[in-house]
């Protein structure tokens, strides 16, 4: 069988722990063939974002038209998109080539505090990227931020309000993360439009959560590119996240990343 072709449209972090360089891990422990285009390279470790140096239109353009008029993509994750601009030439780019299975992670923060999405890009992400998404993965900030809510997500009961709510901007599934309620389960939503289906795990104890986000949304996205179902790729891509979350590296003296292997190792065992 042909292999699955995973394709991450996000920014590159030096850390190796979030970013391009999770997704392409994932894509890789996950049996899928990954490529990447570019739109942000940030200078980044354990203890934040050092730095940010955004892609020109033009060469983000130039990685995706040379991947996908050759190659092609059977799945594709968008992470950090940082501008309006690149998130117009995404959704531009979704069209043209007639993309499917696109699991858009609307970054905007990095867990440092670092500032990854333009405040002015909301917008654009609300009317040009969310109506032609499969499924988007924010966490609760980032929900708060696309709803304009003045008040914090703080349980499930107001998650389940929040996923209906972003079910109407377009996306075909709403996947609402649960990692940064204080209490309780790492618990998150998947959303049709009809039913909620909930993922729980038992809260591991770790400040070591870097990537997290963007390796979840990558391993949907392997998932769906292999042809799985919705609530099947999810379900992988819990497993996957959970087994990377308690395995997880202690590098660095701050936040330290994943272990993308755990899961394939914890297979085998
Ligand atoms: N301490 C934890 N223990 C177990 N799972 C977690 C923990 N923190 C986050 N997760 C899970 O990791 C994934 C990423 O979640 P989250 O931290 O909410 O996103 P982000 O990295 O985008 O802020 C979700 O599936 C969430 O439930
Ligand atoms: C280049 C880049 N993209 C995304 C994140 C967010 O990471 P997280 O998955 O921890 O929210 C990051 N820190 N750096």
């Amino acid at each position: 069988m042909p292999i699955a072709k995973t394709l991450t449209i996000a920014g590159s972090d030096s850390s190796g722990g979030a970013g391009i360089q999770a997704d392409l891990k994932t894509f890789q422990e996950l049996e899928t063939f990954g490529m990447s285009a570019i739109t942000a390279i940030t200078a980044q470790n354990t203890l934040g974002v050092h730095g940010v140096y955004p892609q020109s239109t033009e060469a983000i353009e130039a990685q995706l038209d040379a991947v996908l008029s050759d190659i092609g993509a059977d799945g594709v994750k968008t992470g950090m998109l940082f501008s309006a601009e690149i998130i117009e030439l995404v959704a531009k780019k979704v069209k043209e080539y007639q993309l499917k299975n696109i699991v858009v992670d609307p970054v905007m923060i990095a867990k440092g505090g670092a500032t990854l999405l333009q405040q002015e890009a909301i917008d654009a992400l609300k009317e040009k990227l969310l109506p032609v998404a499969t499924v988007i993965t924010p966490n609760l900030p980032e929900a708060q931020a696309i709803l304009e809510l003045e008040k914090e997500i703080t349980n499930i009961e107001e998650m389940e309000e929040v996923a209906k709510a972003l079910y109407e901007l377009g996306p075909e599934y709403i996947l609402l993360k649960g990692g940064h309620l204080t209490e309780g389960p790492a618990l998150d939503l998947l959303y049709d439009g009809k039913e909620m289906t909930k993922y729980h795990v038992e809260r591991i104890d770790t400040k070591h959560t870097h990537g997290t986000g963007c390796t979840f949304a990558a391993a949907i996205a392997a998932e769906l590119a292999k042809g799985a179902e919705i609530k099947e790729a999810v379900q992988v891509a819990k497993d996957f996240i959970t087994a990377a979350i308690s395995d997880s590296i202690q590098l660095g003296s701050g936040i330290g990343p994943t272990n993308h292997h755990a899961y394939q190792r914890s297979k085998r065992k």
